[in-house]
């Protein structure tokens, strides 16, 4: 779990101070076509581009309720049209001295009535009310989100707020202010509206705190939904609602929790998601651009690149709040993966593919260190120091999107091959 204190505190000064970024200009863009196709398994919530494409589903969703409303009106008009002249014609069957049955076209009609009109009215309804269901589970299966998806996409709001200390009512009321560029056909105010949380979409997000056990943002989501019932509710009766009721019961098993792991120091478990994004590895001969970045990562850093020093260039797109907390890009010596002729990862050069709106910088908390992303900026550092031991200075972490689309590319590069390129010291701690 990333802790408040560790990388919060850090990021926050180090905005202060942010370091030279070695800006390479390398045109990228076609990389994130070159990515489109890619089947990806996991969940939708992880990569933003995978997002993207679920406005398209719900457009698709849009235009076949909307033809399946206009046909419904058609249908239920007849419907009304056939009821209205069944009535009448009932009434004059129930007429006493000159019943419609005792005619034999009245008798007729009322036969055919009840043997197939009836039955075919019905069937109007409820035909195309299950082929509406049906096209909705065939047509669009596989291609929606899941309850885990909203889950993880509430969780990211979660940790936004938290992380970059946002204002709860804000957020709550669609004024979650971080420069989102207003679209033009939009007005300010429906674009806020448009962003505005319901009472049970607060009541939800609490509910995932409490899941993750964060009690204290459970508590503080809690404390909102309930302001909202009773800002909502109709002023004339005391009792509460079934929903506040169910608000009231979280809020107070949460407070007890939060009581509980303070007593007993034992900080909440909270679900670590270390890191939320979709990757692709690509190799230097699958496009001589590909080729060609490695080739001037190489020019740039003096270091070999060649593919049998480098590990093949990593694409990432993060998700919803998508984020790598704290971490060092080095494997210990326990972990040991890549054996003694590629060895360790020696440097790291990672390439800002586009820029966000908000969030998603690059931190080295030991150093004090923000790195903000910046479109076809490059960034080098090294996990290694020059005796081959991991450095500590180099734990870095992705701070969480918060608005945006982050798309980046690594470049590892290792030992071996590189002996000779940054040669060792004579001090074991250089
Ligand atoms: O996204 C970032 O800013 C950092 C990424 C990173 O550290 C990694 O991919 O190893
Ligand atoms: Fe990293």
């Amino acid at each position: 779990m990333y802790s408040k204190s560790h990388v919060e505190a850090l990021y926050r000064s180090a905005m202060r101070k942010k370091m030279d970024v070695v800006t390479v200009f390398v045109s990228l863009s076609w990389l994130l076509l070159w990515l489109c196709p890619l089947k990806v398994s996991s969940e939708m919530y992880s990569s933003m581009s995978r997002l993207e494409k679920l406005v398209a589903v719900e457009e698709k969703l849009v235009e076949m309720s909307k033809e399946f409303l206009k046909e419904e009106k058609h249908r239920l008009q007849s419907l009304e049209s056939f009821v209205e002249t069944a009535e009448q014609q009932l009434q004059m069957s129930m007429n006493k001295s000159m019943s419609l049955v005792h005619h034999p076209v009245g008798a007729y009609l009322l036969v055919k009535r009840l043997s197939s009109d009836w039955l075919q009215q019905v069937k109007s309804v409820y035909q195309p009310l299950t082929d509406y269901v049906n096209r909705y589970n065939s047509e669009y299966h596989g291609q929606l989100p899941t309850a885990e998806d909203a889950h993880w996409s509430a969780h990211a709001i979660l940790r936004l707020q938290e992380v970059y200390q946002l204002d709860i009512r804000n957020i709550i009321s669609g004024q979650m202010e971080l420069g989102l560029k207003t679209n033009d056909n939009v007005s300010a105010s429906a674009e806020q509206n448009a962003l505005r949380l319901k009472r049970g979409d607060v009541f939800e997000i609490a509910k995932g705190a409490y899941r993750n056990n964060d009690y204290s943002s459970a508590i503080k989501w809690l404390n909102e939904s309930l302001q909202m019932m009773e800002e909502e509710e109709e002023p004339v009766k005391n009792k509460e609602t079934p929903a506040e009721g169910d608000a009231l019961q979280y809020l107070g098993y949460s407070l007890y929790k939060m009581f509980r792991s303070r007593i007993g120091n034992s900080i909440s478990e909270v679900e670590s998601h270390i890191r939320i994004s979709q990757q692709a590895w690509l190799h230097d001969k699958d496009d001589e651009v590909v080729a060609r970045v490695s080739r001037r990562i190489g020019l740039f850093t003096g270091l070999n690149t060649s593919p049998t020093s480098t590990e093949l260039l990593q694409v990432l797109n993060y998700g919803l709040g998508g984020q790598y907390e704290p971490h060092h890009d080095y494997m210990t010596a326990e972990e040991k993966m890549w054996g003694t002729i590629l060895g360790n990862r020696m440097a790291t050069f990672l390439l800002y593919l586009n820029g966000v709106t908000a969030g998603g910088a690059t931190v080295f908390p030991v150093v004090n260190v923000t790195v903000p992303v910046v479109k076809n900026a490059g960034l080098l550092f090294m996990d290694l120091l020059r005796s081959g031991r991991g450095d500590e200075n180099s734990l870095h972490a992705g701070c969480p999107v918060v608005i945006g689309s982050k798309w980046i590319a690594n470049k590892w590069i290792h030992e071996g091959g590189n002996e000779f390129r940054r040669k060792c010291g004579l001090n074991p701690n250089e």
